[in-house]
This record gives structure tokens, sequence and C-alpha cells, in this order.
């Protein structure tokens, strides 16, 4: 019990850190008064639908994104929410190019990175890293973890020579926080958080500028996410580095992001600082997603309004005219069918100074607060933590502040990993490789 409830002392205090180290580094770099590092402009990525087995004949699109837009600051946080299948993959898939783009650019410092090839296309990789969702599968079951966090190295030999790799992934390991003695062991000798410890450090080994992180906890425990978010927290802060981070729960967005971007049928639908989406929506499914947030405080769940949504999420092979959301929209009218609604400031607070004037697609957008504001969550938060602390059995969750708490033998049973495990080099990072960041600072 005490060692839970320190556990998650200890995981708040290390989170409560690393935001402060990342504050410094966000002044520091607004001090700098900076460029996005990251533009990305009407992105659109189709799939065609065909019919035929000889004669293939197009008959059709899926729209998985259609004209997305956002900027990406160095050192921020980006977050992109949505339900499954709105076309968030999709977007990370673009921006690490292991998809090509139907249209639009994504401008890396300026320079269009969809219309590069070869060497200057291979350079630029190096600087956009992945990390996937599922620790199980995502990585190599027949290599060990030095391989896979070093096979980068194997498409990049100029980051780390040859004698130097072992030193390097040891370095590696030992900035996610995992002991590199572990250096020669497989992955099923890892619980989930150890390995999505690997697959960070595998993304962090090009020592690249952003990481485009999909779902990187949906797949853990939830004794786990805060780790692994912390440690995100706390090597962003210490590398300088750009997060885009994809999520369908919405309150692990809220805890890493400095915007957020709410996604719908492959559109953002609505944008802005994580106080101006959560504390002041102004899009009727931003309103509906956060209606469904669990809000662990009984009195505050009591006030908070439920919106339920009607009918399903339509195909994106054939998404409805004007505003996508118009089917399910209980404010809709003619208009939303005839007009397609622009993300921009809606007119009603374009002359108010308030924090609803930020980007929604909505023509009859209004401010609606739906959930408790934060720091009224967190006091709840912190006096149900305190409560159980006090007064529940241990259940003896593996919640130690740092990865090493977690299953540190590496022989915790997570062997579910072997099964069905693809030939690791599947999606992670497409065996881009990149030069290990030099200093090295343990989690803990
Ligand atoms: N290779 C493909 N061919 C055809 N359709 C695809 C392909 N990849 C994705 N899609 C479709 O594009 C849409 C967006 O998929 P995407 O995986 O980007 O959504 P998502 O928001 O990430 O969902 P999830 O959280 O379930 O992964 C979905 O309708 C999906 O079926």
């Amino acid at each position: 019990m005490h060692a839970d409830h320190s556990g998650r002392r200890e995981a708040r205090e290390e989170g409560e850190k690393a935001r402060a180290l990342l504050a410094k580094s966000r002044a520091a770099s607004a001090a700098a008064g900076g460029e996005p590092i990251l533009e990305v402009r009407d992105l659109v990525k189709h799939y065609p639908l065909t019919q035929g087995i000889l004669i293939k004949k197009q008959i059709g699109a899926v729209k998985a994104v259609d004209g997305v837009s956002f900027d990406l600051a160095a050192g921020e946080t980006l977050g992109i929410v949505g339900e499954s299948g709105c076309g968030k993959s999709t977007v990370a898939k673009m921006l690490v190019h292991l998809e090509q783009p139907t249209a639009g650019a994504i401008r890396y410092k300026g320079e269009d990175i969809t219309k590069l090839s070869g060497r200057a296309l291979k350079a630029v990789r190096r600087n956009i890293q992945m990390v996937f969702q599922d620790p199980y599968t995502s990585l190599n079951p027949r290599m060990t973890v030095g391989d896979i966090i070093g096979e980068p190295y194997e498409i990049h030999p100029e980051v780390a020579p040859k004698g130097d790799r072992r030193r390097k992934v040891q370095d590696l390991l030992d900035v996610v926080g995992l002991n590199p003695e572990y250096i020669n062991r497989y992955p099923h000798q890892f619980s989930g958080g150890q390995r999505q410890r690997i697959g960070i450090a595998r993304g962090l080994a090009l020592n690249p500028e952003i990481i485009v992180a999909d779902e990187p906890v949906s797949a853990l425990d939830v004794s786990v996410q805060a780790q692994v978010v912390n440690l995100l927290d706390r090597l962003q802060a210490e590398f300088r580095l750009s997060y885009v981070f994809i999520a369908h729960d919405l309150s692990i967005v809220r805890h890493i992001s400095d915007r957020v971007g709410v996604m719908y049928l492959g559109r953002i639908v609505e944008i802005g600082s994580d106080e101006q989406i959560y504390d002041h929506p102004t899009h009727p499914y931003t309103q509906a997603l956060l209606s469904a947030v669990p809000v662990p405080d009984p009195t505050a769940r009591e006030h908070r309004e439920r919106i339920i949504l009607h009918g399903d999420v339509p195909s994106p092979a054939n998404p409805p005219s004007g505003c996508r959301f118009r089917t399910r929209c209980w404010k809709a009218q003619e208009r939303c069918e005839l007009e397609v609604p622009l993300l921009a400031v809606p007119a009603v607070f374009r002359l108010a100074d308030t924090p609803a004037g930020h980007d929604s697609a909505c023509h009859f957008a209004e401010e609606k607060q739906v959930v408790p504001p934060e720091g009224l969550l967190e006091t709840q938060e912190e006096t149900q933590e305190e409560t159980q602390g006090e007064t529940a059995a241990d259940d003896g969750a593996p919640d130690g502040a740092d990865g090493r708490g977690e299953a540190s033998d590496g022989d915790d049973g997570a062997s579910d990993g072997e099964g069905g495990a693809p030939d690791g080099d599947d999606e992670a990072s497409d065996g881009e490789g990149g030069a290990a960041p030099s200093g090295s600072s343990r989690a803990d």
C-alpha cells in the first residue's frame, strides 16, 4: 500500500521535475523566437478503392486524411486526438515518410520533405523518428535489444562507426532508464513498459529533433503509462525534442501536450492550447469527446453534462457534404450541409479576448465547459490518492517511479510479445538510424 502510494508520489514528483525543465527549455525557445520546426499544410491521403481482379478499376477512395494543417514549434508537444479511424495514424505515417501523401506539404525547417528523394530525404528522415503503439509487436523477438536499438546505425553508419555502437546503445539504454547490461537480452524478457522504453531508445538512436509517437502508451497498463509519459517529458527537456503525440485518450494527451488538435473523419475540427481545448472547447465534437472523459470525483461527475452522440462515424469513403460532423451533431442546420466550415477563429470570438477565440471548424461554434477545470481535477486526483494511500490494501501494482522498478529482472512473464510479432523491421522507424544522444542520464 505504502509502496504503491510513494511510487505514485515519486512518479508525480518526477513528472513535475521534468515539466519544470521543459518549461525552462520552452521559455528559451520562445525567447529565441523560432520558426515552426514543422509546418503541415493541406495534407491529404486518399487510398484508392478498386474493383476487379485482373483489370483493376478505381471506384472511389478512402479519404483517410483530407486537408490537415498544423504547425509544430521547436520543443513543443502537439497532441492529436480523435476516435479510431479518424486518420491519426495516417498523419503520423506521412510525417515519417512511411506513407506518401496524395497532396499537401510537410515542411521541415521550411523545406517540403514530400518533394525530397535520395540522400536529401535520407538526411531529413534521420531527424523525424517514430515511436509505435504496441511494444509487444513492434520489436523483433529474434533480435537482441542491442541489435534492435542499434539497427538504425546500419542505415546511417556515419552516425556511429561499428566500434562505437555498443557503447552508444548502452548509453541509450541508460538514457531511457534501463540497465545497460541488458543489451544482450531479448524483447520477451522485458515487461510492456520496458519494451516501450526500448522502442523509445530506438527512436532516439538518430538523435532526432522530432518524435512522432503514435499511441505510445495505449497498450500499457495504466500504472505504467504515467512512467512512460514522464520519461517522454524528461527526454524532451533533455534533448529539446518536439513531439507529435497521437492518442485517443484525452486525459493522457492533456498531461503531455502544449497544444491539442481534435480530428474527425480525416480533418482537424478544433485546435488550440490545452487550456483552450479542455476548458473552453467550442466545437460540438470536442465537447462530446470531453463529456465522455472519466471524472474521478462523484460530485463533479454529477454536474458534468453527458453528450451522447447518435449514429456511427460515417465511412471515410463517402463522407457527408459540408461539415463532416453534421450527421451526428445536435446543432446541425442547412448551412452545415452546404458549406464546409473553415478551421479558423469563429467570428463570434474574433474581437473578444477570450480563450474561446481559437481555431474551430464549426458554423455555430459556442463555448461550453464540459469538464471541471484542470486545477480542480488535479486537486481531486490528489485527494483521491491520499485517501487510497491511507485506506486501500496493497494491490501490488508495479508502480515504481522508474523503469527499473518495473520487472527489473526482465523476466516478468510478459512473454506474449513472442506470439505473432512481426519480423521487427516492420514499421519501426523504417530502419533509419541515428546518433545516440550524447549526454546520458538515467530515469532514476
Ligand atoms: N492502407 C490502407 N488502405 C485503405 N484504407 C486505409 C489504409 N490505412 C488506413 N486506411 C483507412 O483510413 C482511415 C484512417 O485510418 P487510421 O489508421 O489513420 O485511423 P486512426 O485514427 O489512426 O485509427 P486507429 O486509432 O484505429 O488506428 C480508416 O478508415 C482506415 O480504415
